[in-house]
């Protein structure tokens, strides 16, 4: 239900404010281009502006800001909200470039850190200056790569086996969500590896961050969030109260494990995975509490690092079983590239899908599964995890493009529809073409998994300012890596084990996202598993 019908209420107090705050408010620097005011996007209506637009559902505003990038192509728009600073909707990848390379200049000021700052208080994603910096450093120690080979090699294949027999116990029988299976196993990574916890996806703390994921975002389309707060927000506070709770129980039972730590005992065996997932095990909240000290300081950054973590991959992983549900051939060429690299393995692949614990995963890496790479970065393009970004000038600044921006000025650009562009991706840029992503070149030996004509394939690189779906300049996504490791074990492991039917009533392309300030399907996604009777049968 969008928030026009939800704040119906409020909507008249909200147009009678705006009228009588456009009348009262002096008008400051204008937002210019070639010394003229910039062209309103569609549905821009007198005095409130776009704000009435904002009220929508979340999954309507991505459809109006798809609209907006195929009217303006690349030009930089106007965007205006009643009781906010003036804004711009940008759309040239060469903006975007300017914006990541000034990080500085476009932070998340006063706008977004307001709306966030109950659920994120101090962590990463709202932090600027040194706050910021140690966070990113105690980030970039976890995930080192030692770290990362014992996720790809000790934690996911665990956690991946786990989710198989769930799979297997529920093939021919029950419908299951596999959102939530996504979720439960990137809920478990973060939590051990991490914070040295047990946690899973459906944890009241779990629920609660989803709640207040979602107001949260509906801040950020609520002007009057404030007032409408005030009648509508128990819920909220009682979710933040149970979340900054958790917070506080991931930091004690650290500074528990810090104090009870033993010195390594002295051995000749080598270690076992066990020992291995263990001595990292708490290492990212460890670093946090070396580098910050505060412990509510430290509370607001492991929640955030585990929001940035978990559900970020959690739900990329769902958009993409959901756009491979709409492509069987898609399925068939991802087990194709797993047969054919098993088959230059010395052991035979497993014959059977029960045998999925036993499937060597750790093989499974972006360099040796070009295909199912492209697969998930297509999938990223079409549903970005985090559909939109918001930042503020702290200075008067240009574009590129010659827009004038006065300090202050806010600007949105909207991942969803700039990753649709026609412009930066085609004629076919809304529809589905993993190949997109891969190139092949001629040539014997070396790296690159085989293409057509003994062609070696490789996962083709696109600049983050074309493809901002892990955002770009010093403030780039930390956990790529993660996230793309684990996508390219889970895709291939769910697919080599399992035939998939999708499991709502109502046509293929149904599901929508609800509103959070990322991207969850709205109800999971529920499919009918089936387990496959004879792994490699179809290729
Ligand atoms: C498909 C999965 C993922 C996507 C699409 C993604 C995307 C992004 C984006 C767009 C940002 C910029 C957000 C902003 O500041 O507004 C970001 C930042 C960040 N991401 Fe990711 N992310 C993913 C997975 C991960 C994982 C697995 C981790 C591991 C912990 C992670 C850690 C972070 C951190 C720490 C930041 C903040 C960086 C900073 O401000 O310096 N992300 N990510």
């Amino acid at each position: 239900m969008g928030l026009v019908v939800e704040y119906g209420n409020y909507l008249l107090i909200a147009v009678a404010l705006a009228i009588l705050i456009r009348a009262v408010s002096r008008p400051g620097k204008a937002i210019t281009r070639n010394g003229k005011p910039l062209r309103n996007p569609p549905n821009t209506l007198p005095l409130v502006g776009n704000g009435i637009k904002f009220l929508q559902s979340r999954w309507d505003l991505l459809s109006w800001f798809e609209q907006c990038q195929r009217e303006f192509g690349y030009e930089t728009a106007a965007l205006s909200v009643p009781t906010l600073p003036p804004g711009v909707l940008i759309h040239d990848p060469k903006n975007l470039e300017f914006v990541f390379k000034n990080e500085g200049l476009f932070t998340k000021g006063d706008f977004v850190k307001r709306r966030s700052w109950d659920l994120f208080g101090n962590g990463i994603i709202n932090a600027d200056g040194d706050f910021w910096k140690l966070q990113r450093k105690a980030g970039v120690a976890f995930l080192n790569t030692a770290n990362l080979r014992v996720l790809t090699d000790v934690a996911l294949p665990q956690y991946l086996s786990e989710s198989a027999e769930y799979l297997n116990s529920k093939a021919g029988k029950d419908i299951v969500d596999l959102q939530h299976v996504f979720h439960e196993i990137t809920t478990k990574l973060m939590g051990k590896m991490a914070y040295n916890m047990e946690m899973h996806a459906n944890d009241e703390f779990s629920l609660s961050f989803d709640y207040a994921s979602g107001i949260t975002a509906e801040r950020f389309q609520n002007p009057l969030w404030r007032i409408t707060e005030l009648f509508t927000g128990s819920k909220f506070r009682r979710s933040v109260a149970i979340i900054k709770n958790f917070g506080h129980r991931i930091v004690t039972s650290a500074v528990k494990d810090r104090n009870e730590q033993k010195p390594s005992p002295e051995t000749t065996s080598p270690p076992n995975d066990d020992s291995k997932l263990d001595e990292i095990s708490g290492s990212l909240i460890q670093s946090l509490l070396e580098a910050l000290g505060d412990e509510t300081t430290v509370a607001d950054a492991a929640l955030t690092y585990l929001s940035a973590g978990r559900d970020t991959t959690g739900q990329a992983l769902t958009w993409t079983f959901y756009l491979l549900l709409q492509h069987p051939t898609a399925i068939t060429k991802i087990r194709a590239e797993v047969q054919h690299l098993l088959s230059q393995q010395p052991q035979p692949p497993p014959t059977s899908p029960t045998a999925i614990p036993s499937l060597p995963t750790s093989l499974f890496t972006p360099l040796s599964l070009p295909y199912t790479t492209a697969v998930f970065h297509e999938a990223l393009r079409l549903f970005p995890p985090i559909p939109f970004e918001i930042r503020q000038c702290q200075a008067d600044t240009v574009l590129p493009d010659g827009t004038v921006l006065p300090r202050h000025s806010v600007l949105v650009w909207c991942l969803w529809a700039m990753q649709r562009s026609v412009g930066t991706w085609g004629g076919d840029a809304g529809g589905w073409r993993p190949e997109r992503f891969l190139v092949e070149v001629e040539g014997e030996g070396g790296e690159g998994v085989g293409g057509e004509g003994g062609r070696k394939r490789f996962v083709l690189g696109k600049s983050a300012a074309e493809f901002p779906v892990f955002y770009g300049g010093a403030r780039a996504c930390l956990g790529r890596k993660m996230a793309e490791a684990i996508a390219v074990q889970v895709i291939p492991a769910v697919v080599w084990g399992f035939d998939l039917e999708k499991g709502w009533d109502g046509p293929m392309e149904g599901r929508r996202s609800q509103t959070s300030l990322t991207l969850p399907m709205e109800g999971g996604l529920p499919v009918r598993v089936r387990v496959r009777e004879r792994a490699g049968r179809d290729e």
